[in-house]
């Protein structure tokens, strides 16, 4: 056993499950090095008890089995302790303040006197105040934690339930533990079950049987699915609740009855009986009846495209005089000679991309997919022209800010987010809410989305209650990409129902396929190993086995030779497929990190969990946040941190000019160091150079699509490193059709839905 004041942390797991520290032992011994299995801060006072090991490379170390936290009881560790962040506003100066004028009885001051607080020169009633509140919300954590560092919860996670519920937490944890697994973001119904028993809930309870079959299916949705067959969702739900399908299908019921979950039989060639979310069967049954009705008014009621259908420009076949772009119109039969998107040449269209401009005239929901180079955007431009001569309004957006930027770029028009478009916004108590909708429709008589591969069903969802009936609905994006990180496959869904007018882009152009990035790209769809290096200098492959040395040169070519080799301001991604490991995201950035922004004395910095951010930090958002308006994806830079406030503000760009975003104690779970990003995140972004380790140990999530999306996002070079095996066996899988999801079935009409109770 040892009793000491803890000196610095040397480690800190990213969920706070497991943190290495360095204690200095009140009885003036040498300083011990320990790992403790929780979150622990510095100058916090602990009586640890473990078991002496020994660390080949970093020596004797106490493993931690009890770590009781005391109360601090000299003056620097009640510094420390109360200066450290455990209160917002009161930082080392304000701490060390309060120590110097209470002395050891500074925490029962805190707790039983607050208002004596002000006799500290600088500290007013709000401070005394906020200084009480935060010491007080400081315990009752403390008493959460407590309660739920034997049930197997540590503090980070504590911390995320803290968060949610508030004050009600530990109530919530000890009477309903079911809604942990529901609705905080991490815990899994394994840990609230514990949790449940503790607290003395039944096996067979009803509550426990119907939190089991919603977990199963919000397991599902995690991994894309909007729905799961009957047999897979009783047999995953007989497993995790260890319970007889009897009464897992008692509970499914009981979740019909309340609509938590709804039942549909389909026919057709996947036939059988599916069970969604509530939230999903609505999207799913909402979208599909609205891109049905949009096909429909097209053929009864000439929606605001209609009347002018006829227009002089728009289908003229002999019309060749020049637009207002200088772009001369196509005729339908022959090859149209118009403005390549760089300007300046004249490029004949294809009769595919003919196609694409004729079925944006004439069908009010269009399908543009193609790879790189196949001319989506010289497709998009004329359509675009085309409307606009016709006095047409319309709207683009992409899912991403970046997407939208790169599309205002290259059609140089206005473009939004999809959620920008929709004005999504943060309604308190009700959540994410879309300001445009039915009642109060997007004004256009167009809209475009590109990537839109990217979106998941209930952004289409969203999309679509917001067109007003006639608005056109034109689609365009690349279907060989990853499907979108949230649940459903748009697009895919949309092209295999037959409802839409689909056009497909095949043919690669040949300022294109001069590129070697393009080339690979396609050799990658195909199924064929890439080029090792391509003639002209865009593509490189390096084999390298060792993870180690691997990861030593990921963060040599980001940092010094890459930036020479494509020059200074040219934008640098490190992409890799997994999060963990040391050549996942979690690994590379703190490495990446250390080497592009190293300490400064000039350059504040906050450690959160086992993250720090540092001034000029780039650091990635990565849920989205509708009350500040940054979403899962953005990438901005560190700007200014307040180590005594414990606030940091981001800096994000935006079409509108820069946007600067505060970030208080407790929300920087919500940024990630963006060095390195995994190829999801990366989608619907591009930048000059990537360099993209494939390792075995990617093997579990390496597959083609994802190769193929992370190679497209480059714009100038394409690094790949890393064993040849790997790369092969990713360009040799293929997943395709892997979401169980309803919208095809529900477009093609082979959907009948089990009405509850009925
Ligand atoms: N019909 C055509 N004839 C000649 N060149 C063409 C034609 N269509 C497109 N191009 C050229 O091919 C190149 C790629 O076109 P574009 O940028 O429109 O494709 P894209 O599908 O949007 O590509 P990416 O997805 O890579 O941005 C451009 O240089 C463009 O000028």
């Amino acid at each position: 056993m040892v009793v000491g004041v803890v000196e610095r942390v040397t480690y800190a797991s990213e969920d706070g499950r497991f943190t290495v520290f360095v204690l200095r032992p009140e009885n003036g011994g040498p300083e011990v090095t320990a790992v403790a299995r929780q979150q622990v801060r510095a100058g916090e006072r602990l009586r640890l008890t473990g078991r002496w090991k020994h660390h080949p490379r970093f020596g004797a170390q106490l493993d931690c089995l009890h770590v009781v936290s005391l109360a601090p009881n000299s003056r620097e560790g009640l510094i420390r302790f109360l200066g450290g962040g455990l209160i917002r506003g009161v930082g080392p100066k304000t701490a060390e303040r309060l120590v110097d004028h209470f002395g050891q009885d500074i925490l029962r001051v805190i707790e039983d006197e607050p208002g004596r607080l002000r006799e500290v020169e600088g500290i007013g009633a709000r401070k005394a105040e906020q200084i009480a509140d935060g010491y007080r919300e400081h315990r009752q954590m403390r008493d959460l934690m407590m309660f739920l560092q034997d049930k197997g919860v540590g503090p980070g996670l504590a911390g995320r339930i803290w968060r949610t519920f508030g004050h009600d937490a530990l109530a919530v944890v000890q009477q309903t533990p079911y809604r942990l697994a529901e609705e905080v973001w991490g815990i899994g119904f394994a840990t609230a079950d514990r949790i449940a028993r503790e607290v003395g809930i039944a096996r067979d309870d009803p509550g426990r049987l119907q939190a089991g079959v919603l977990y199963v299916l919000m397991q599902g949705a995690e991994e894309g699915h909007t729905c799961l067959p009957e047999d897979r969702l009783v047999e995953r739900s007989v497993r995790l609740l260890e319970s007889p399908p009897d009464a897992v299908r008692g509970a499914m019921a009981d979740l019909i009855a309340r609509r938590r979950v709804y039942g549909s039989v389909v026919t057709g060639e996947r036939g059988g009986v599916y069970y969604s979310p509530a939230v999903y069967y609505h999207a799913e049954r909402g979208a599909a009846q609205r891109l049905t009705a949009m096909t429909l008014w097209s053929a009864t009621e000439a929606g605001p495209l209609g009347p002018k259908e006829t227009s002089p420009a728009a289908d003229k076949e002999d019309d060749t005089s020049p637009g207002p772009e200088g772009c001369r119109t196509a005729s339908s039969d022959s090859p149209a000679p118009f403005d390549s998107p760089e300007g300046g040449r004249d490029v004949i269209l294809t009769p595919e991309q003919l196609e694409a401009v004729r079925a944006a005239a004439e069908a009010p929901l269009v399908v543009i997919t193609g790879g790189p180079g196949t001319g989506k955007t010289t497709v998009l431009r004329e359509i675009l022209r085309r409307l606009e001569e016709q006095g047409r309004k319309v709207e683009l957006a992409a899912p991403t800010g970046r997407a939208a930027k790169r599309l205002e770029e290259s059609t140089e028009r206005p473009a939004k987010t999809l959620h920008r478009l929709l004005e999504a916004g943060h309604v308190e108590g009700r959540g994410l809410r879309f300001q445009r909708h039915e009642s109060r429709p997007i004004e256009a008589d167009a809209v475009v989305v590109d990537e839109c591969s990217m979106m998941d069903t209930l952004l289409l969802y969203a999309l679509l209650r917001a067109l007003a009936p006639g608005t056109r609905l034109i689609l365009v994006g690349d279907a060989h990409q990853l499907p979108s990180v949230g649940p459903g496959q748009v697009l895919e869904d949309i092209i295999a129902s037959g409802l839409a007018r689909v056009v497909r882009l095949t043919r690669v152009f040949r300022q294109a396929s001069e590129s070697g990035i393009v080339r690979n790209a396609y050799r990658i769809l195909e199924g064929q190993l890439p080029e090792l290096r391509s003639p002209e200098g865009d593509w490189f492959w390096l084999e390298r086995r060792d993870p180690e040395a691997l990861a030593r040169e990921v963060v040599s070519l980001y940092v010094r030779r890459l930036p020479t080799f494509i020059g200074g301001d040219g934008e640098i991604q490190v992409l890799t497929p997994m999060r963990r490991g040391p050549l996942g995201v979690e690994g590379l950035n703190p490495r990446l990190q250390g080497e592009v922004n190293p300490p400064g004395p000039d350059k504040t910095e906050v450690q959160a969990g086992g993250k720090v951010f540092r001034l000029g930090d780039r650091v990635m958002q990565v849920r989205n946040d509708y009350q500040k308006e940054v979403f899962n994806g953005d990438v901005g830079r560190v700007v200014e941190i307040d180590p005594e406030e414990r606030d940091m503000t981001v800096e994000y760009p935006d079409p509108a000019g820069p946007r600067r975003v505060l970030y208080r104690d407790g929300e920087w779970d919500d940024l990630q160091l963006a060095y390195a990003l995994s190829v999801h995140k990366s989608q619907g972004s591009e930048y000059d150079a990537v360099v993209i380790p494939v390792v075995p140990a990617h093997t579990v999530v390496l597959e083609r699509a994802l190769l193929y999306t992370a190679v497209t996002r480059a714009k100038r070079l394409v690094v790949l490193l890393g064993d040849r095996r790997a790369l092969q066996r990713a360009i040799a899988r293929v997943r395709g059709h892997s979401r169980s999801t309803l919208l095809a079935a529900r477009l093609r009409g082979e959907v009948e839905d089990l009405i509850p109770g009925g």
